[in-house]
């Protein structure tokens, strides 16, 4: 087994559409990511986030062939749990001809509850099962948790999603994104973080002399400097751990009624057809719909994939890649969010794109109506709807 110093991970957080994969991918860029390891975890079977990241990926830094995809929370599954991930990355050290990894970065899925991701980094947490345990506890050590905050969308999540409150808790550096789009006074939701976390250190990614390579910078990670409720979180997870009585699968557990589901296509669709399809999940699902994300194949241009991405009520304009990020070329769509049938949203999906054959006719569109309203159960918003419909199907 390769032995040497000890390795740091950094773990990043950040609620579902934060702005993780977008800081990730600015790091990458910068000539200090090199020998950077990454492990991204995903709320879902698809993974996408691989894909997403390498947006941006540095040719100079040569970062291929360093990230691990695990699918399944790592809060919540013991079988894609960050210990074994980071087991696996000794091994692609030891493909690295004698070179050492500098740090991992650990990106979370937007869900994650950290108190059992930290526990089973930091000394004195989650008890060790086996030798893999053990050769993780001496090569890795926690040094530091950064949490990427949309301060569009950040005061209604903490009102929602106690993840949120955690995930801000547990850090020692805060990333203010979104900044750009916001109109809202900035120092109100400091305080407000604040609040939670009065001793992380707090940046704004669109702030002047922003450095990103900073950020993710290893340092001394200690829980017991941040706010008392981070210490009482550890030592109730030390209790659900040692008892056994983690929750553990995907279908359980910390994330109360919210499901990930994804819609994967072979055929292409039309522009047309896409931002339909997007008004009509939007409108439809509503509150309902927190995160949707992926990469579709977009007929007569399918050598460059779009980019899509929406965050609670927020549609992100549509982003066209050079090409495509991996030899995947299907249209790949993430849901997550509650109380939505995924048998809708393909329904939806397949009568609007007709399977990427033809355009849908006006027939066509009343049923992806008629289905939209029928399982997605918004009967008021037809009225909303109806008319852009009709005058596109003109
Ligand atoms: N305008 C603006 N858009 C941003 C900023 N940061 C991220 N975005 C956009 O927000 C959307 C989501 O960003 P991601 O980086 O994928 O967010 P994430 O936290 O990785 O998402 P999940 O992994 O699904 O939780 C994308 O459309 C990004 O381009 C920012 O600072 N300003």
């Amino acid at each position: 087994m390769n032995e040497g110093p000890s390795i740091p991970v950094l773990v990043l957080s950040g609620f579902l559409g934060a702005g993780k994969s977008t800081l990730l991918s600015e790091l990458l860029t910068a000539p200090e990511a090199e020998r950077t390891a990454l492990v991204i975890n995903e709320f879902g079977e698809v993974p996408i986030d691989h894909d997403l990241v390498s947006i941006g990926r540095s040719e100079a830094s040569g970062q291929k062939g360093r990230v691990v995809t695990t699918s399944g929370c790592i809060c919540c599954s013991y079988g894609s749990d960050i210990r074994s991930s980071l087991h696996e990355l000794l091994d692609v050290e030891n493909r690295m001809n004698g070179a050492r990894l500098a740090r991992v970065v650990v990106e979370t899925t937007g869900l994650v509850d950290l108190a059992p991701v930290v526990n089973q980094l930091i000394p004195g947490g989650a008890p060790a099962f086996g030798l893999r345990d053990h050769v993780v506890a001496r090569r890795f050590h926690m040094a530091g948790c950064i949490c990427v905050v949309d301060v569009t969308s950040v005061e209604r999540t903490l009102d929602e999603h106690f993840e949120c409150a955690k995930q801000i808790a547990f850090a020692d550096v805060l990333v203010l994104t979104k900044g750009d789009l916001f109109a809202g006074d900035i120092s109100h939701v400091i305080g407000q973080l604040r609040a939670i976390n009065p001793v992380a250190t707090i940046v704004d990614r669109h702030g002047r002399g922003f450095d990103v390579a900073n950020v993710f910078e290893p340092r001394i990670y200690a829980p017991s400097n941040l706010s008392g409720d981070v210490d009482d979180w550890l030592a109730l997870e030390r209790v659900l751990a040692e008892e056994g009585r983690v929750p553990a699968g995907n279908d359980a557990p910390r994330h109360g009624r919210i499901r990930s589901f994804s819609l994967i296509r072979n055929s292409s669709v039309t522009y047309a057809q896409l931002s339909l399809f997007l008004e009509l999940l939007k409108n439809a699902a509503g509150t309902r719909l927190l995160r949707l994300k992926g990469i579709v194949s977009v007929e007569g241009e399918t050598e460059t994939p779009l980019v899509v991405h929406a965050v609670q009520h927020n549609m992100h304009p549509l982003l066209r890649l050079d090409a495509w990020p991996s030899a995947d070329r299907r249209t790949r769509l993430v849901l997550i969010g509650h109380d939505i049938d995924p048998n809708a949203v393909e329904k939806l999906f397949d009568a609007l794109s007709g399977e990427g054959k033809s355009p849908p006719s006006g027939k066509t569109l009343a049923l992806a109506v008629a289905v939209a309203v029928l399982f997605l159960g918004i009967g008021a918003l037809l009225c909303l709807v109806l008319p852009r419909l009709l005058s596109h199907a003109a």
